[in-house]
């Protein structure tokens, strides 16, 4: 299994690794956050940048961007633009939100990059070269914040992520019964095991998949959001609180 370095993180080795979405809607509420969230010692920070006003402004943005490094010292940065269709905030057009990667990238201020895998293939195809020559890793993500898909149909869609070059394909889904959160769970487990060459993200959204989001060691997935300030997503627990049961089931694993 490949691992993959961001900083001095390494992710897909040992404990699963915590990352905490910042939610700040203006550099000074983000500037807060970083403080407090900083606290909680996460593995990896996400800017939410759907949230944040002034995103469309893609000259100011790289302001942010700049800040941000500067405030999380060493920490990895993790920046995502969710889009609406996926559970974000913000509607873009497909152009503007490819646009906003690129100049993200070109800032050379985050480490790593989350693109939307069932956006344009030759676009995804296109930003996750333009990372790579940058030296910036990608997740390619996927969200379904209705149901949870077929096993097969989790499993094609991490592969095909894998296939198309991410560095670490994640997918989250919404369990409506205990049925969907066990097949999330599978999905995982085979794809860790069997078809995944390089670390996995994956979790069941809601109260019903909180136990994917604090077992990732044991089913295969190699990160998990906790929330610092402010959740990203429903079904997030504390980062405090998510760090006391990785830590524990790290120490009982075999
Ligand atoms: O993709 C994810 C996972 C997530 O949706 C979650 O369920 O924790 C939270 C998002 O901020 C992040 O981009």
């Amino acid at each position: 299994m490949k691992v993959v370095k961001v900083r001095d993180v390494l992710i897909g080795e040992g404990t699963p690794k915590v990352i905490i979405p910042l939610m700040g809607r203006t550099d000074k509420q983000l500037a807060e956050e970083v403080a407090v969230v900083k606290e909680s010692e996460p593995d990896m920070v996400e800017w939410r940048a759907d949230v944040h006003e002034r995103v469309d402004c893609l000259d100011e943005i790289s302001g942010t961007a700049a800040q941000l490094r500067k405030d999380l010292g060493e920490i990895p940065l993790l920046f995502t633009f969710r889009t609406d269709k996926e559970g974000g905030n913000r509607e873009l057009s497909e152009d503007t939100y490819f646009r906003l990667l690129s100049k993200i990238i070109d800032t050379g201020m985050v480490d790593v990059i989350d693109v939307e895998y069932f956006a344009d293939k030759l676009k995804v195809e296109t930003i996750i070269q333009q990372a790579r020559e940058n030296d910036i890793r990608v997740i390619l993500s996927n969200h379904d914040f209705d149901k949870t898909p077929e096993m097969g149909e989790i499993l094609s869609r991490l592969q095909g992520m894998q296939e198309m070059g991410a560095d670490i394909p994640k997918i989250a889904v919404m369990p409506r019964d205990m049925e969907d959160l066990f097949t999330l769970l599978q999905a995982t487990s085979k794809m860790s095991r069997i078809y995944a060459d390089r670390p996995i993200i994956t979790m069941a959204m809601g109260k019903l998949g909180l136990i994917s989001r604090l077992a990732g060691e044991v089913f295969g997935s190699a990160a998990t959001f906790g929330s610092g300030k402010e959740a990203s997503a429903p079904g997030q627990i504390a980062a405090e609180d998510l760090k006391l049961v990785l830590s524990t089931i790290h120490k009982y694993q075999i």
